[in-house]
């Protein structure tokens, strides 16, 4: 499991940790650990020259530090410096140490230090940054040629720490060097991409408190998934309602029943009108038809709250019951209409952006687009976590998964899927597997994120490196499991 730990719980640990240190020794721990990276990519580049990107608080410390070390190294090693100047200590200092200072408002300077540099390390701002750059740096950023490797210090700087707003002005890095432990700007999607990769340096901190977002990894797996013992039976294992698809998207109903029994659900009653109910006859023999006794519920895949006639009204009621029941419920898609108040029961809500935005709307009264949800994710995603006490899994090619902010449970963001996974009926495969999850009797955040890690990793087994149909992830699900449940 990655744990990642908010900006201000950092910062109150690194005090504690320093203060039973000597002055500077943390940050000297960071900028050693930094220098090491640095020196590492200069080797496999066969590179001579780094150049820092250096602003005003300890984040530019951290660089000014670890250039002093590449330069005592044998490295050619610059500092691009703002108008506050070096943030430690004074330019000479730093000049007696190898440090070649450049004044970053002269762009001609700027220009002719960036042309040469092998490995840039951006120290403009840390976990004190709010998301944007001055544009003094962004200027800096035009000059950093395509070829040079871009280390960030801690985090892009720019980018938010909370990893709650996205921003195309931040810095995207190569690669991330971040101190202690990670921070929701290298987990959550608004911020992730700017991150690259990711490299953690141990300088002896210890945050007090579950992390604020975690990331579930393959090791996860076999904790978490539920695995049947010889005392099991069809019903222990958990029977999983289905109330999916229509006359119009009769497919879904198709893909979300046959993602159930290949997660190995105990079993599934389907219910829904005669199209739909043929076809999953034919394709999942294994289903039973009609509502019935069931652990759990998915509600939505394919599902359309405005179809006429007696067979969807009658679905319909199954689909509003099983929302005013009292069993765990997965609502996705269609069903997503009928969400209103609160639900005490255990409730995984499976929107993604689009959705999501019609959601946020209808339960706040405010105008909010598709695009808002993409700048914000988290803020979107909790705002309807807090509204109706549900968990919110917000799909996209990163999955967040959002339980409501008053439970005291983190956030988890899983990155498992390869792109190909965009593709048409993949949602539906996915509330199969969550719907399971929580039919074995799995809490929202834990069916949620480990459907999401097992969805995106059978997309790629099932082609790997290339295009994927849904129903060939649903296909791909028992032998995933199986793999990772042998690791
Ligand atoms: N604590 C420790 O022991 C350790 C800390 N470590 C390192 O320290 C880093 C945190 O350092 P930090 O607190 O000095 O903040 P940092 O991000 O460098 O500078 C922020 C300053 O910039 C400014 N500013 C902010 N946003 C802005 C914007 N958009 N545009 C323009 N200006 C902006 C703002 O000033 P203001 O504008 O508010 O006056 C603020 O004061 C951390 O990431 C890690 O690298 C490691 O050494 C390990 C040990
Ligand atoms: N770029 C991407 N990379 C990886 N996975 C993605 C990407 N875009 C979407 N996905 C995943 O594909 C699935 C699409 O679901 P959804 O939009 O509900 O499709 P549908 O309604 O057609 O079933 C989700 O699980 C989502 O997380
Ligand atoms: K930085």
């Amino acid at each position: 499991m990655l744990r990642a730990y908010a900006a201000d719980r950092v910062r109150a640990a690194e005090e504690s940790v320093m203060a039973g240190l000597p002055e500077g020794e943390l940050m000297a721990r960071a900028a050693r650990g930094l220098a090491e990276v640095c020196r590492a990519r200069l080797a496999e580049r066969g590179g001579a020259t780094v150049v820092g990107l250096v602003g005003s608080g300890n984040n530019g410390g951290d660089a000014l530090y670890a250039l002093a070390h590449l330069a005592d190294a044998g490295y050619a090693a610059s500092a691009v410096v703002g108008e506050r100047g070096v943030p430690l200590g004074d330019k000479d200092s730093w000049e007696a140490a190898g440090v070649r200072i450049v004044d970053g408002s002269d762009q001609a300077a700027v220009r002719e230090a960036l042309g040469d540099a092998d490995v840039v390390i951006d120290g403009i701002l840390g976990i004190g940054g709010r998301p944007g750059l001055p544009d003094a740096a962004r200027r800096w950023l035009d000059e950093v040629p395509d070829t040079a490797y871009v280390v960030s210090v801690d985090l892009p700087s720019g980018q938010d720490p909370a990893g709650e707003i996205g921003t195309d002005t931040g810095v995207f890095a190569d690669e991330t060097v971040t101190f202690g432990v990670a921070k929701p700007v290298h987990l959550l999607p608004a911020t992730e991409a700017a991150v690259g990769q990711l490299t953690l340096i141990d300088i002896g901190l210890d945050v007090e408190g579950g992390p604020d977002v975690e990331r579930l990894d393959f090791d996860d797996v076999a904790a978490l998934w539920p695995v049947p013992g010889a005392a099991d039976d069809k019903y222990s294992r958990g029977v999983l309602g289905i109330v999916a698809g229509g006359e119009a998207y009769t497919g879904a109903a198709v893909l979300s029943c046959t993602a159930a029994v290949e997660s190995g659900v105990g079993m599934v009653r389907y219910v829904g009108p005669p199209t739909p109910t043929r076809l999953v006859r034919a394709a999942v023999p294994e289903a039973v038809h009609g509502p019935g006794r069931v652990q759990a519920w998915v509600v939505g895949p394919g599902l359309d709250v405005e179809a006429e006639g007696s067979d969807a009204h009658a679905q319909l009621r199954v689909a509003r019951e099983a929302i005013d029941s009292d069993l765990p419920l997965l609502v996705d898609a269609g069903g997503l209409a009928l969400v209103a108040g609160r639900r005490d029961a255990p409730t995984l809500l499976t929107p993604h952006a689009g959705e999501l935005a019609t959601l946020v709307s209808r339960l706040t009264g405010d105008d909010v687009s598709r695009t808002d949800v993409t700048a914000a994710p988290l803020r979107h995603a909790r705002t309807v976590a807090d509204h109706t006490g549900a968990t919110v899994l917000l799909k996209g090619a990163i999955t967040l998964v959002v339980p409501p902010s008053d439970s005291g449970l983190p956030v988890r963001s899983q990155d498992d899927a390869p792109p190909w996974l965009a593709t048409a009926g993949a949602g539906d495969v996915l509330s199969g597997i969550a719907g399971t999850l929580l039919a074995a009797g799995l809490s929202p955040l834990d069916a949620g994120s480990l459907a999401a890690l097992v969805h995106g990793v059978a997309a790629d087994r099932a082609n790997p490196g290339g295009p994927v149909r849904a129903l060939a992830v649903a296909m791909a699900v028992p032998a995933t499991v199986a793999a990772l449940l042998r690791r």
